[in-house]
């Protein structure tokens, strides 16, 4: 997707696209997360201290992870938020002059919050090896869990350019629904049930092409390297409805000036 091109990313086609590859990157990214134990200790709060800062060992490691990232212009991208916004450093490289293809509030729509709970407490459960404690792997599975939850943060913000695309194509339609403030007809509006038929299918698919060792004899292959069910469940659960849910927060606004 290059965001210099304003035209090609409110394609809502390209944009679909793009939600089609971001799959693989989550899909390949829970696949690694699968290999630990679920290691709640990671998680938790009162587990954890560092002077100065108040939070988990992920919250730590991720306000790290975002600080340095910062540096580099990670979160000037449009299709990139952070999880610690007021935490990032200035970055070291120059500006890049994206063009303006979303509204100006578009950063303050920033759900990491609720979907790092929802990883952390319902989504890790599903793909972790088993319930148990790998204090020797922190640093590895904290590695994974940022590289899922940067990779979910995408995907599901990308529900910005999704809504945006939308307004765009039905402009008099989105109008009189926001002025009524109606978010079950806005709801009704972005959803395309279609679409989120043809994911949860394809979804399958690739658990079936990437989960499963090729070189494996059949009998070895039906344990596959992360359960089918719990990714389709992922999806339909938490990640298409906190899409619509990052649409709807946008659209409500749109009519600002
Ligand atoms: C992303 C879109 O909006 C909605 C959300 C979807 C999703 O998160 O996968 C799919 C279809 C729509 O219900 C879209 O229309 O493509």
């Amino acid at each position: 997707m290059d965001f210099m091109k304003p035209e090609t990313v409110l394609d809502l086609a390209n944009i679909r696209d793009a939600l089609v590859r971001m799959e693989d990157t989550v899909l390949f990214n829970l696949i690694e997360r699968a290999q630990f134990y679920r290691t709640a200790d990671i998680y938790n709060e009162s587990l954890f201290t560092v002077p100065g800062f108040h939070g988990s060992f992920l919250d730590w490691f991720i306000t790290e992870q975002e600080k340095i990232q910062a540096k580099i212009r990670r979160y000037e991208a449009p299709d990139e938020v952070p999880f610690f916004p007021d935490e990032l450093l200035k970055p070291i490289l120059p500006p890049v002059n994206y063009p303006n293809i979303l509204a100006p509030y578009y950063k303050e729509i920033n759900i990491n919050l609720e979907i790092k709970q929802i990883y952390t407490e319902k989504i890790v459960p599903l793909v972790a090896a088993c319930d148990g404690q790998q204090p020797e792997n922190w640093g590895s599975t904290s590695v994974c869990d940022i590289e899922c939850l940067q990779a979910l943060s995408r995907r599901i913000h990308f529900g910005k350019f999704v809504a945006e695309a939308k307004y765009q194509q039905e402009t008099e339609r989105y109008r009189k629904l926001i002025l009524d403030k109606d978010i079950p007809g806005i709801e009704a509006a972005i959803t395309n049930s279609a679409v989120e038929e043809l994911i949860l299918e394809r979804l399958k698919k690739k658990v079936d092409l990437y989960g499963v060792d090729p070189s494996l004899k059949w009998s070895q292959k039906q344990q596959g390297k992360i359960n089918k069910d719990a990714v389709v469940q992922i999806y339909k659960t938490w990640v298409i409805p906190l899409t619509k849910k990052v649409e709807v927060d946008y659209l409500l606004r749109r009519l600002e000036e």
